[in-house]
Order: structure tokens, then C-alpha cells, then sequence
């Protein structure tokens, strides 16, 4: 029986670089997980312990460092695209590096109505996120937002669901809609600006969601989507990830309280999971 060695990569995850860039007047603080992951010409590696062509993961981190003094200045793009070139340039056995980054976002403290110049508060779970693959002759470069939190008290119904003999759940048009939204895009036209992009998509993407008159998490999600496709024309299709963050009304009758439908108890698990891919035709 002949065994081979089927599709590999390695690389080095969860590299985590916080950076200054110093302003006369301010200082920018950034805060990055960097993942790094190569194919190539690895077979002997895995079939005969010869590490000859390892680029060891160790270098790839020390790498990422090195390299973000002078190249890593304006968006998680430019520097994901960077690092790919450069593995792919030095580094001939080579074939496909693939980089992908997540930003914790920092924002600068708010105090007496001015920004602090050099004190941050966390944007909480939210996450910019890129994926850049490179070979010699293709890139393709993924953006998206991650474990972004976003929650309505209103304009979120669902009924006029199937209803077999396991259903228990209650009609409702009036509920609480959370979620923590993935959102992942790919391009027909790469932007000159990513971060004014990502800025202008989240915009968009929320004020979707604030806006909708929601029958279900599906309809929101895909006006959502339908949104973004219909407001940037650099956006060739939409991936987005929708948990339903439920909040069950907590029982007060049980107490001979009213429900007014405003004490909830939010569960995590298990959760409703909604995911489509929004694309134009
Ligand atoms: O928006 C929803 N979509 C569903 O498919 C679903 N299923 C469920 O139990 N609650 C919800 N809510």
C-alpha cells in the first residue's frame, strides 16, 4: 500500500503586536493578531525528517515583528499583503503564504469631550479582520468584521414558523434581536483606501441592522448584505454569520407580576447559528 502525503501548510499562529506610531500632538496605539500560514515544497519535511526547505515558525514570528517597524503604518491590508510578498519573495520553495490578521480596536479615551492623547480604551470584542493569499501569479484578499455585538429592544418579530409536534416555542412580534455578527467580503475592485472602506461597510452593516423591520435573523441578514452590495460597487459578494443571542422573557408570572416584556434571560447555549453568502447575480 502506497501512502502519500496529501494538502499541507505551517506557520505560525496568534502572533500578537502591539505597535505606537508617535504623532507630535498624539500617539496611535494598535494592537494586531497576526497568522501565518505557507504551502509548498514541504514533502520531504513530512516524509523524510528533512527540514532543508523549514523556514522554522519561529523566524516567520520574529519576522513579523522585525517587519512592522517600517510596514506596518496604516491598514491590516497593506501589512497582510507585506508579509505574503515577503515569504513569497524570499523564500522559494514557497508556493502560497497566506496571511491573516485581526485588529482589537483602541479608541482614544473621550474625556471632557476631548480625545486623550495617549490613552486608549478597547472597542470592546469587535475584531477588523483580513485574510491575503498569495502565489505568484493571484492574490486575494478577504475583509470582514469580527465578533461584533449589536443587539435591538424592538422591530424584531418571529412567527408564522412551521409548527410540528416538538414545537414549544411561542410566537412573538416583539422580541430582542443580538447577535454577534461575522461579516467577510471579497472585492471585484480592490480600494485605494481599506480602512475608509471598513469604516464606510460598518456603517452600513449597522445601520441595516438598526433600521430593519425584522421578521426573522434571515431577513435581517440578508438585508444586511443586500445593503452592502448596494452601496459599494467595489464589493463582489458578502459572507455573514448571524448567532442568535437569545433572550428568553424571564417568567414573572410566577409571581403574579406582569410581563411586559421587559426582563429577559439571555442563554448562550444553544444558540440559533443563521450564515449566508450574499452575492450578486
Ligand atoms: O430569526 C429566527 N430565525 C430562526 O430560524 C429561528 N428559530 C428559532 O427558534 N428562533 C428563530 N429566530
Amino acid at each position: 500500500m502506497k501512502i502519500r502525503l496529501g494538502e499541507n501548510s505551517y506557520g505560525k499562529n496568534a502572533v500578537q503586536l502591539s505597535k505606537i506610531i508617535r504623532h507630535p500632538a498624539y500617539h496611535e496605539f494598535r494592537q494586531i493578531t497576526v497568522n501565518v500560514s505557507l504551502k509548498g515544497d514541504f514533502e520531504e519535511a513530512h516524509t523524510n525528517g528533512d527540514n532543508s526547505k523549514i523556514l522554522p515558525t519561529d523566524t516567520q514570528k520574529n519576522t513579523v515583528y522585525a517587519l512592522a517597524k517600517d510596514h506596518f503604518k496604516t491598514s491590516i491590508e497593506d501589512f497582510a499583503l507585506y508579509l505574503a510578498n515577503h515569504f513569497l519573495s524570499t523564500q522559494e520553495q514557497v508556493t502560497t503564504a497566506t496571511v491573516e490578521i485581526l485588529e482589537h480596536p483602541f479608541q482614544r479615551m473621550l474625556l471632557d469631550g476631548n480625545e486623550h492623547p495617549h490613552a486608549y480604551i478597547s472597542g470592546g470584542s469587535e475584531k477588523r479582520t483580513t485574510i491575503v493569499t498569495k502565489d505568484a501569479v493571484n492574490v486575494s484578499i478577504t475583509s470582514g468584521i469580527a465578533d461584533l455585538l449589536i443587539l435591538k429592544t424592538t422591530d424584531s418579530a418571529f412567527e408564522k414558523y412551521i409548527k410540528d409536534r416538538y414545537t414549544t416555542l411561542k410566537e412573538t412580534n416583539d422580541r430582542i434581536l443580538a447577535t454577534k455578527c461575522i461579516a467577510r467580503w471579497t472585492f471585484d475592485k480592490l480600494p485605494a483606501d481599506y480602512t475608509a472602506q471598513y469604516n464606510s461597510i460598518r456603517d452600513v452593516l449597522l445601520r441595516t441592522f438598526a433600521g430593519h423591520k425584522s421578521f426573522s435573523v434571515q431577513q435581517t441578514l440578508f438585508a444586511m448584505g443586500q445593503a452592502v452590495l448596494e452601496t459599494h460597487a467595489g464589493v463582489r459578494e458578502i459572507y455573514l454569520e448571524m448567532p442568535n443571542k437569545h433572550h428568553i422573557p424571564f417568567n414573572l408570572e410566577q409571581f403574579n407580576i406582569q410581563h411586559e416584556n421587559e426582563i429577559f434571560i439571555a442563554t448562550d447555549e444553544p444558540y440559533g447559528l443563521i450564515a449566508a453568502t450574499i452575492t450578486r447575480e
